[in-house]
């Protein structure tokens, strides 16, 4: 396995438009993540990009703090929110957003599902107009559950799905337990994009960290496309980047 450099997956035509860089922990992988979103920002001050929260992309947002990225002409999305939860609630990620990119980084614009709206229907139909009447999202950044989900979109969700309202795994609840302090305090259900939706982004950037994603990472990689693990949907896709530390990289080759 290269290591702190990059690489193509190399794994034939399937893969033809995913490129793989492995680096050695995670915060070389936020570095790393960091310059792709300065560069696609460079190339174009009003980008719009596609965020993520959870564990995996603070490095990322701390970076971007340190280097004084630019975000005043930006137009920020994000991929999910639990539902029904406050805006005020310490850990949605409106909050999660708030403190490490709204304020820090006073981008031009942003919008977050919200998991408050009394219409879910009509919030997620709100949403996706959002996205389009933007023009479209220019950088997607991803994380990936340890199922393989991306947004919120669990095992079983076909590549065509739109925003709307979800039932999260027991798994990811788990998972995301660390948050909430207990795993009864998770909200059962979120807003999320669908992955038709993240399928759209004229680019995407998924990042990876640790051993817990290994075997998504393994499935994207050298798996069979298949909703079942909807992080291989990327395949789909004319133009992927997945920057992994050496944990989550540990079953390739
Ligand atoms: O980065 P974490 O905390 O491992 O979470 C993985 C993924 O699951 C989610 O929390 C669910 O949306 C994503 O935001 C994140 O990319």
């Amino acid at each position: 396995m290269e290591t702190d450099g990059s690489k193509d997956a190399g794994l034939g035509s399937s893969v033809q438009g995913l490129h793989l860089t492995v680096v050695k922990h995670n915060e070389d992988m936020s570095q790393a993540a960091a310059e792709r979103v300065l560069a696609q920002l460079a190339q174009r001050p009003d980008s719009v990009l596609g965020l993520a929260t959870g564990g995996t992309p603070v490095g990322l947002y701390r970076q971007l703090q340190e280097r004084k990225a630019d975000l005043s002409k930006a137009a920020l999305f994000n991929l999910d929110e639990y539902y029904p939860l406050p805006r005020r609630h310490p850990q949605s990620f409106f909050q999660f957003m708030k403190g490490h990119v709204y304020d820090p980084l006073m981008p031009l614009s942003y919008d977050i599902p919200n998991g408050e709206a009394e219409d879910v229907e009509r919030e997620c139909t709100r949403y996706e107009t959002a996205i389009r009447s933007a023009g479209g999202i220019d950088l997607q950044v991803l994380g990936v559950g340890r199922n393989g989900h991306i947004g919120f979109n669990e095992p079983g969700t076909p590549f065509t799905s739109r925003t709307r309202i979800v039932a999260l795994k027991r798994e990811t609840m788990e998972d995301n337990a660390r948050f909430f302090g207990d795993i009864g305090l998770v909200p059962k259900r979120a807003i999320t994009m669908g992955i038709g939706t993240i399928l759209e982004a004229r680019s995407i950037l998924l990042l990876a960290s640790g051993a817990a994603k290994a075997e998504a990472l393994y499935q994207l990689l050298k798996g069979d496309v298949s909703p079942d693990v909807p992080v291989t949907a990327l395949r789909l896709h004319p133009s992927v980047h997945v920057i992994a530390d050496e944990q989550a990289a540990s079953l390739l080759e």
